[in-house]
């Protein structure tokens, strides 16, 4: 079944046209990387999947239309980690984390031992356990976007939606979460993840979707899409490509340096 599908999706913001007809679907145990340029369009394109900005075109969420679900009906179907990792509130970081099952709770009712246990499996896969008690308003930038990232866990949606997730955090956070993905993708839950590491997106995702000036430049495999055509063209780099441990790995070394326009000038006085 398709958990979201978004056929001839065009945005503009102001006067700027960010996403041109954009088509895609998302089946069920896939963890999709959307990667591509600053600017390309990746923050956007998950927003308006969401409903958070305005849209031309079709989407829909598990079969629904997404015009006729409402904010809870959503949040049934998705979780989102935004790009930013703002918390204001000095409020304990479990509580934080139990705002992911608002969406499976009667208003105003106690959290049940449902509840309970996805928030703790939350907390423990985020390593975030430890500080449960702590004001997430103070803490570090990864730790509060690992605090983020548990909420979405906790809210227990088939599809996951995360812009650069792996941002700020540390290598060991940052396998720790792409494994988690994959594993997720493993038991039939999907996730697509904004991403700038290939690195990352190369070793860890099943499919990669490259977006370019608002349009899908490439779509499938991660060999298929990162070759060293493709980075070059969109990225303007040369990269290293190799394989360890059977999986792909790419190291992006250096800016491909333009042909050099300016020729040593002769030297007409010689004779
Ligand atoms: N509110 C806005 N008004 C006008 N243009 C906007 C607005 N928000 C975003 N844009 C533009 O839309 C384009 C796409 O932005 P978006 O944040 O989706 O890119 P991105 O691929 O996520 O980039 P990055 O990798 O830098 O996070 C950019 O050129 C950006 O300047």
């Amino acid at each position: 079944m398709s958990l979201l599908a978004v056929s001839n999706l065009s945005v503009s913001l102001g006067r700027r046209h960010v996403l041109s007809d954009v088509s895609f679907s998302v089946g069920e145990g896939e963890f999709v990387g959307l990667i591509g340029p600053n600017g390309a369009g990746k923050s956007t394109l998950l927003r308006a999947a969401l409903g958070l900005v305005g849209s031309q075109g079709r989407i829909t969420i598990a079969g629904h239309e997404a015009a006729t679900l409402d904010v809870l009906e959503r949040a049934v179907g998705i979780a989102y980690v935004a790009q930013e990792h703002q918390i204001a509130w000095p409020i304990p970081v479990e509580a934080i984390v139990a705002l992911g099952r608002t969406p499976h709770r009667p208003r105003f009712a106690a959290l049940s031992s449902r509840d309970h246990t996805a928030i703790e499996q939350a907390m423990r896969r985020m390593e975030v356990d430890a500080f449960r008690d702590r004001a997430a308003a103070d803490l570090s930038g990864g730790e509060k976007a690992r605090v983020l990232i548990a909420r979405a866990l906790a809210q227990e949606t088939p599809l996951l939606l995360a812009d650069e997730p792996t941002a700020g955090l540390d290598p060991s956070h940052q396998i720790t979460l792409m494994r988690l993905f994959a594993d997720l993708a493993k038991q039939g839950r999907s996730v697509i993840a904004s991403l700038h590491d290939l690195g990352l997106a190369a070793r860890w995702c099943s499919r990669l979707i490259l977006l370019n000036q608002g349009r899908i430049i490439a779509d499938g495999a991660p060999d298929a899409v990162l070759t060293a055509e493709s980075l070059g063209r969109i990225y303007g780099v040369e990269a290293y490509f190799g394989m360890a441990a059977g999986r792909a790995v790419i190291q992006p070394l250096d800016l491909i340096q333009p042909p050099t326009q300016d020729q040593p000038e002769e030297d007409h006085d010689r004779t």
